[in-house]
């Protein structure tokens, strides 16, 4: 398989080459030139197949630079249930009837991003060991992107972690989780801005191609396809729970921010995997919500920017979307170019024609929103009406999913992160005396020494600190 920019720059390249770049020079997302179409006979003899092996199916039709025993070792060695809790992996929890919870957030950081982060560390380990090459890892996180990328790399001979997050603006368990590493291979940069800044200033250094290659800079976040080919496996994964053959369709709501998890479901979709729609649930920052109620795409500022109790979400410039974009312009580069490149960097806004916007049911998406109050009423509702504690994004796709749900065709909203992580709503929504179970390993976590830098949102300022501690 090879891959192209959303941005028009039709050079194919494979899949090592975009693991290790991420951004494409044009400052386009990678895509593979066509989506492998999944028939009848392949799915139905996916069904059944462990975890580990139906990532090996999915990964090896986009793969075709390792060697495919390699690729199943990796994705043995990856998805255990020593690391993930159960066989199963991504087990279904029933919530009620014709609705039910991927628990996709059973791994060392208690959050989804671990599904594709441990499959990651294991790749660049791989590749980077294979060129005897070190990669720079620059990321930004809202809170868990961060921990699972820190959690996946530490110790992985060859990378560097340099991971910006916005000061002050997440949990105390994200923070802590993040910031008592101690590891030498690992910066954990507090960013005096929200995510959006933190993502800005990651895409300006990858665009800065001389100082890219220079310090072999590469990307963690879901600007890079191998976090997202990653999530691809977990959409089959559920599906095949849900379903008792291949003639049945599933829905999903995926609490939404950065579109990445979303955006692999709209790959899964078009592979050929039966889903009927892709809810994307937002929390009062509402970007893709509005854009899907609308055709505008209006990204906002720092003062527009809300701090939620959903925080990983706390998001208005959601990169990924491009991906999808691009496939709904018919894969024009130039027009994704304009709308992106330009017309957003320009304006902040950009509107799909009706022509464009009307093609949006055809790819199955539909889109709510979910405010404080709502996330803890549905938090209040699913523990006291199922027993069920769950987290404060998961609340969100909940709400979202209980609006749209249709009778007959199975809603699988993804649980994104464990309670654990957002103690302090949880107390909110359901008083002192419930509290949210965390491995024995993490009981102290908030109390460790912790080690991190604040940083200005300031582009050069990152770089330097860069130069000061990658030796040339
Ligand atoms: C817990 C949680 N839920 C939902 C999201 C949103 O996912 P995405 O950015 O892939 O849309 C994130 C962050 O990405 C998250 O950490
Ligand atoms: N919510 C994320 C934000 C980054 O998203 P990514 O999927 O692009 O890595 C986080 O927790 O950091």
């Amino acid at each position: 398989m090879k891959y192209i920019s959303t941005r028009g720059d039709q050079t194919e390249r494979r899949f090592c080459e975009i693991l290790l770049e991420g951004l494409a020079p044009d400052g386009g997302l990678y895509l593979p030139v066509a989506y492998p179409q999944i028939d009848a006979a392949t799915l139905a003899a996916w069904r059944g197949l462990s975890y580990a092996d139906l990532a090996f199916e999915i990964l090896s039709l986009y793969i075709d630079d390792i060697p495919a025993d390699d690729l199943r070792a990796l994705t043995r060695k990856t998805y255990t249930a020593e690391v993930f809790g159960t066989e199963a992996i991504v087990p279904l929890k029933p919530l009620e009837p014709g609705l039910c919870l991927e628990s996709l957030s059973n791994g060392p950081t208690l959050a989804f991003k671990d599904m594709a982060m441990q499959l990651l560390g294991n790749l660049f380990e791989y590749e980077l060991g294979r060129r005897g090459e070190q990669l720079n890892i620059l990321g930004a996180t809202s809170g868990d992107t961060g921990s699972a990328a820190e959690y996946a790399m530490r110790g992985k001979a060859g990378v560097r972690v340099f991971m910006l997050s916005p000061y002050g603006r997440m949990s105390p368990f994200q923070q802590a989780q993040m910031f008592s590493l101690q590891d030498e291979n690992i910066h954990n940069l507090a960013v005096e801005g929200v995510f959006d800044d933190c993502q800005d200033i990651v895409k300006a250094v990858s665009n800065d191609l001389e100082f890219k290659r220079a310090y072999r800079i590469g990307t963690v976040n879901s600007i890079n396809w191998a976090r997202l080919l990653a999530q691809v496996v977990y959409y089959f994964a559920g599906y095949f729970q849900a379903t008792k053959s291949n003639d049945e369709q599933v829905s999903f709501t995926v609490p939404s921010g950065n579109f990445g998890n979303v955006c692999a479901g709209h790959v899964a979709r078009r592979m050929g995997l039966p889903v009927k729609h892709l809810v994307v649930a937002t929390n009062e920052n509402n970007v893709l919500e509005e854009f899907f109620r609308t055709g505008t795409y209006r990204v906002r500022g720092s003062s527009e920017t809300w701090e939620t109790s959903s925080p990983s979400m706390d998001i208005s410039k959601a990169s990924n979307f491009e991906r999808f974009v691009f496939d709904l312009l018919g894969r024009d580069g130039a027009r994704t170019k304009a709308l992106f490149g330009d017309a957003l960097n320009r304006e902040g806004v950009f509107t799909v024609s009706p022509e464009e916007f009307a093609r949006i049911p055809g790819y199955g998406f539909q889109s709510g929103r979910s405010t404080h109050a709502d996330r803890l009423a549905t938090i209040r509702a699913t523990w006291a009406g199922q027993g069920v504690l769950i987290d404060t994004h998961t609340a969100d796709g909940v709400k979202v999913a209980r609006e749209l749900r249709e009778d007959g065709v199975p809603m699988i909203v993804l649980e994104t992160a464990l309670p654990a992580k957002f103690e302090g709503t949880i107390a909110e929504a359901l008083g002192a005396d419930v509290h949210a179970p965390r491995p024995a390993a993490l009981a102290d976590l908030e109390s460790r020494p912790k080690r991190f830098q604040v940083m200005p949102a300031d582009t050069a300022v990152i770089q330097q600190y860069v130069r000061d501690h990658v030796p040339l």
